[in-house]
This record gives structure tokens, sequence and C-alpha cells, in this order.
């Protein structure tokens, strides 16, 4: 993981600035290196904490004491909206000091190590809300392993694991607890992770948000950072969908917890394709999943919203612009609303995807560019507040394209190891700032998360992760460099024809 560009500096540090979990090297500088080309380092703290009351946290382990990030030259580190030189000291995973301006880093502090981050940007590091790790249960769809190293190769450093396509799914206090025995030991970044609500476990929510039962081991000293629900079939069958009724209750339950309900927004309206319509051609998938069935939903959301007022509620992965001026009109009331998109949504072209390629499956679906520019549009004017991976993986047999048509193959994007290069190559052709992407990847999904006081900012008092990268550097995405478990994903395609990532 070694800035290419200036390559020198800091190796030994960097070196010493792996992730480590349990005192076991996991990335060897060479694989960081091949498959970080550009995203120079990742940098995150060392203790296992709660850094939230309700939060559970696994934290890559590190032998970092103290560090200071001092660049060399430029303005380069992002402390609030602005990139400027600065002198980061951080002691202990925290950052203790600011100090404006390139200092020599003995008069700040005596610590041995000193990361130089040459002219890169150095960011709050991401902070992924929305990634389905599959274990346990579908761990050969992903597992923390790999989920977390690729999302360290892309400058993640804190991912919030979606309740499902695990079996169990995260529905219960002992079904979380299963999930920590899971993740124990193989996270490469901090992990949170959601709590699904599902019709039969209205009771359970309470438990999951505080401090689980009394009957369990302390191991789960900590709950979910808020649920996730389905308004339509999610895709797999042990987490079914709820009905408003369902919703209703939930949404009792969590008032004053703090908590946040996330909504997949799609309702049924039976748009079944013609009898006649090729399942291998994306357009009938398309026709399949119009926009009404995202705007029916969002309606049915602003209703609940409206009813029970103070409770968050989060609409995840926005694809249908034809939504945004009800999200608009709820968020002018003034009701606790949050939207996220993906990057697939924002860079992918419905007219250009090929027949057979299921790697481009997801629900709701990618559309076409005129609705694309709204997206961008409502993130700008801040109607939609965050941009998250999706990343929601299987094993390569259900994307099989050509035999898997798109009926019936899986719904789900990997890319969890790219949204940076991704947002900020379309960001920078549209005139968008770093501060911008940095405010949509780290800052936002800090704030759902419920951690924004800790995280998603280069702040004092702040953990001490950092995403440290070339935005002007240019480079491919290859099939090598590709660390999650299946190695799918629609960017390597685009990568190699139109979409060209420049990161
Ligand atoms: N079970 C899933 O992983 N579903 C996911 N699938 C997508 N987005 O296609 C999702 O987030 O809805
Ligand atoms: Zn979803
Ligand atoms: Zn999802």
């Amino acid at each position: 993981m070694i800035n290419i560009r200036k390559s020198t500096v800091h190796t030994a540090n960097t070196l010493r600035a792996q992730a480590l979990v349990n005192d076991h090297s996991v990335i060897s500088s060479a694989e960081f290196s091949q498959s970080r080309k550009n995203i120079s380092l990742v940098v995150t703290s060392t203790q296992l904490k709660s850094v939230n009351p309700h939060v559970t946290y696994y934290r890559s382990g590190r032998n970092l004491s103290e560090v200071v990030l001092r660049p060399e030259s430029g303005n380069r580190i992002l402390i609030g909206n602005e990139l400027i030189p600065a002198t980061v000291v951080v002691v202990n995973g925290k950052i203790t000091k600011i100090h404006p301006g390139v200092l020599d880093p003995i008069s700040v502090c005596d610590c041995g190590n000193v990361i130089n981050a040459g002219d890169s940007v150095v960011m709050p590091g991401i902070v992924d809300s929305h990634v389905h790790v599959n274990e346990p249960g579908r761990t050969e769809w992903e597992g923390f392993w790999t989920a977390t190293r690729a999302a360290a190769a892309g400058g993640i450093t804190t991912l919030i694991d979606m309740p499902l396509n695990s079996i169990p799914p995260t529905t219960t206090v002992s079904n979380l607890l299963e999930k920590h025995h899971a993740a124990d030991g193989k996270c490469h970044v901090d992990v949170g992770f959601w709590g699904g609500v599902v019709p039969d476990n209205v009771d359970d929510l309470q438990p999951l948000v505080e401090n689980g039962v009394d009957d369990l081991q302390p191991l789960v000293e900590n709950g979910v950072v808020g649920f996730k629900c389905f308004l339509i079939h999610s895709g797999v069958d042990e987490f079914p969908s709820v009905e408003e009724t369902h919703v209703d209750e939930a949404l009792s339950k969590l008032k004053g917890t703090g908590s946040v309900l996330a909504f997949h927004a799609e309702v049924d309206c039976s748009s079944n394709p013609e009898n006649d319509a090729n399942p291998n051609e994306y357009k009938t998938f398309l026709e399949s999943r119009p926009p009404q069935m995202e705007k029916d939903a969002i309606e049915l959301v602003a209703k609940l919203c409206r009813k029970h007022g103070d409770v968050r509620c989060h609409i995840v992965h926005l694809s249908a612009a034809d939504a945004i001026p009800t999200i608009a009109k709820l968020k002018a009331e003034g009701y606790p609303l949050t939207v996220e998109t993906c990057p697939h949504y924002l860079t992918l072209n419905a007219d250009t995807i090929s027949d057979n390629d299921t790697t481009f499956k997801c629900c709701p679906p990618i559309r076409n560019p005129e609705n694309q520019e709204k997206l961008w549009e409502a993130l700008k004017e801040g109607v939609i507040d965050l941009i998250v991976s999706d990343h929601s993986p299987c094993v390569a047999e259900l994307k099989q394209p050509g035999v898997k048509d798109f009926m019936s193959a899986w719904g789900g994007i990997s890319s969890v190891q790219f949204g940076l290069p991704i947002i900020w190559t379309s960001a920078k052709d549209r005139g968008l700032s770093i501060s911008d992407v940095s405010r949509w990847m780290s800052r936002n999904p800090a704030q759902l998360a419920g951690l924004g006081n800790t995280k998603g900012q280069i702040q004092e008092g702040y953990d001490a992760d950092f995403v440290v990268w070339d935005p002007e550097a240019d480079t491919l995405i290859e099939e090598s460099s590709i660390l999650h478990r299946n190695k799918l994903t629609p960017y390597k395609h685009r990568q190699l024809t139109e979409f060209k990532a420049v990161w």
C-alpha cells in the first residue's frame, strides 16, 4: 500500500502500518501495492472499543502507537471542507492534535513514526454503511476476511454489515452473537452491524439496540447501529419482507432509542414482463422494476415517517429519480429522513448493458443517463445525503452470464473496493470537490451509523482513520487487483472499455 508517486519516504513506516489482525500481518505490502496502486495508506486505530454505547466494533489491530501524518508538500489534508497543509498527531488510534502548516514532527511529538503523505490527499477514511458480508452461512459468497480486505484496499476504514444474506440473518440478539463470533479476528477494518426488521421479531428490536438480553455472554456488549427492512422480496427467503403494519410496530418500538430504520424501498406493482420478453436482455429486467415501484414505496415511507415523527428513517440505494420530489418535500417538512445512492446508479448506464451480463443486475435496477443526471443533481442539492456500495456479492454460478438470465440471476453488484475511485472519476468531471466526495462517503455515512462524533472527519478527538490517495493518478481495475471473494464486478468490463476510472 505504497503511494506509487512517492514510493520511498514512508516505506518503513507504511510496512509497520499494515493492517494487522491478532498480530499476523494479513496483507503483504506487495498485495496492497499491486491492488491499491494509488491509494497509498489506510491507517486505523488499535483497540477494540465501543465508540458509541450502542455500537459494536471489531477493529483491526495495529501496532501503531504514535503516528504523525505530514505532507511533504501541497495543501492536501482535508480538515473540515478545506484541503490544507497540516500536521496531524495520532496517539493510540485517536487524533490528538492538528497543527496548521507543515511542521517538523519532532517539534510536535516525540513519536517514532512519521508517515509522509507526499503530495497525496489525506482524507477521513471512507465509511461504507451498506455492505453484505454473508458470513456465517454463505461465506462462499463473501466473508469478513475478504470483504474487509477489499474494503481496506479501497480506502474504507469502517463498514457496516447488512443483516442479510448471512444465515442466520441478524434479526435476534443470539444471531448477532453468531455474527460477532464469525467476524472475530477476521476484520481488517472497523465493522459495525445492522439488525433486521422482519414480520416476527418486533420483540427483538430493543434488545438488539441496547445490550442484548441478560443471559447472553458479555461478548454482545453492544448492539446494532440501526435496522433494515424490505418492502418487497429481499432475494433470500429467510429474510421476509414486511407490511405496513410491521413497520408501524417497529417504528413504535424504536421511538426514543436513537436508532434508525432503513428501507429497501420498492413495492410490487405487478409489472411482470410480457410473455415473449427475452429474459437475457437487460431491458426485460429493467421493465420489470419500473420507477413506480420505488416511488410508491417512498410514498409509504413518507406516510410512516410523518406518523412517527422523530424516529430516523433512511432510504437505501435510491435509483429512481422520480421519487426525489417526495423525498425533498418530506425533508423540507423537517422529518429525520436520509437517503443514499450507490456508485452503480451514478456511473453505469442501462442503455449499454449487454445481453446476459448479469453482473449488472441489482434491485432496484441501474437506469438510464437522464435518471442518473437527476441523481447527481439531488446529491449536489443535499436531497441525497450519501454514497455507499451496497456490495452484494454471490458465487459465480448465481450470476452466470448466458446460463443465468436477468430474471433468474442473483441481484447484487460487487464493488466495495472501488467506490472512491469510481465516484471521484465522475465527480471531478462534474466540477465537484474532494470535500463533496468526503461528505458523501465518510461524514454522512458515519452520521447515519450514529458515529458522527468519532468518525468521518479529520478532527481532534476523532478516530485516526485516514485514506491517503492520489486523485490525479490513472489506473485500471484488473482481475488481479480485485480482492473481494468472487471477483465479479461490472467495473472490470466498464474499465477496459468506455468506463476508464481515473483515481
Ligand atoms: N439480498 C440482497 O443482498 N439484496 C440486495 N440486492 C440488490 N441491491 O440487488 C439489496 O440490497 O437489496
Ligand atoms: Zn436492498
Ligand atoms: Zn443491500
